[in-house]
């Protein structure tokens, strides 16, 4: 049977082996939502990059660029991290670089793995269907916030835990653990994530809107997939 295992941050990474593993990254506020929405909504690639440096290096290549700092756009970026800028206007067929507090970190930092893909509640389904159909082990590897375990994270990695539980070992006890927490919280999610800092602290940017998106379920049948430090988005319809 396939193990399925939970990093609750990219700072306790150093203590798993992504040898043969697929990573899911998980960034529900807002980071991987945004990937999603942008790849579904006509961005034909994105190239994630860790630093503010990076991703103004390929502006000046032609790139789009989406860069946010606490939570905020940075002067000399064409966007922030708001999946719904891709619903609002049409960026169809450019490359977009992107580079975030947190959710670029978390697939910069997993580059070791056997493949990486991308996780929200956007894209739920796809995701458990895609790694219903692989035959590796698997890492969910939730961004969190500054080296922090956050509640968005570990409730949608919960999420994917309890849909793969019948079919996968729950091989630590991260896994065990978030698989509780959102069977116990799966009828009353905002609720419960309004309780999280990260829930207030987009709340008191003004950003209800994007929250509300990030917590829709199954919008897109689309996995992003890294590879050569690029993801492309491949439509993936669930069983
Ligand atoms: O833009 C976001 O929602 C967050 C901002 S912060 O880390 O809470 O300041 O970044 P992300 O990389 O998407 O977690």
């Amino acid at each position: 049977m396939k193990q399925l295992e939970v990093c609750l941050t990219p700072d306790l990474l150093q203590h798993y082996s992504l040898e043969g593993k697929v990573v899911v990254v998980i960034d529900v506020f807002r980071a991987t939502t945004t990937m999603v929405s942008a790849l579904a909504n006509g961005i034909s690639r994105i190239t994630p990059v860790a630093t503010l440096k990076e991703c103004s290096a390929l502006k000046e290549k032609g790139y789009l660029t989406a860069a946010e700092r606490n939570g905020k756009k940075p002067g000399g970026f064409d966007l922030g991290n708001s999946p719904l800028n891709y619903l609002k206007h049409d960026y169809s067929g450019q490359q977009l670089a992107m580079t975030t507090s947190n959710g670029t970190l978390a697939i910069t930092k997993s580059i070791a793995a056997h493949e990486i893909i991308i996780g929200a509640f956007i894209n739920m389904s796809a995701v458990v269907a895609y790694l219903r159909a692989q035959s590796q082990d698997i890492l969910l590897l939730c961004a969190g916030w500054k080296g922090r375990i956050n509640t968005e994270d570990s409730l949608f990695a919960g999420a994917v835990a309890h849909l793969l539980a019948n079919e996968t070992e729950l091989a630590n006890d991260s896994a065990v653990a978030v698989q509780s927490l959102y069977q116990t919280h799966e009828t009353n999610m905002e609720e419960f994530l309004k309780e999280g800092l990260h829930f207030n602290r987009l709340q008191r940017l003004g950003l209800d809107e994007d929250i509300e998106f990030c917590l829709k379920k199954d919008e897109y049948n689309l996995v992003p997939t890294y590879k050569n430090g690029v993801l492309i988005g491949v439509v993936y319809h669930p069983q």
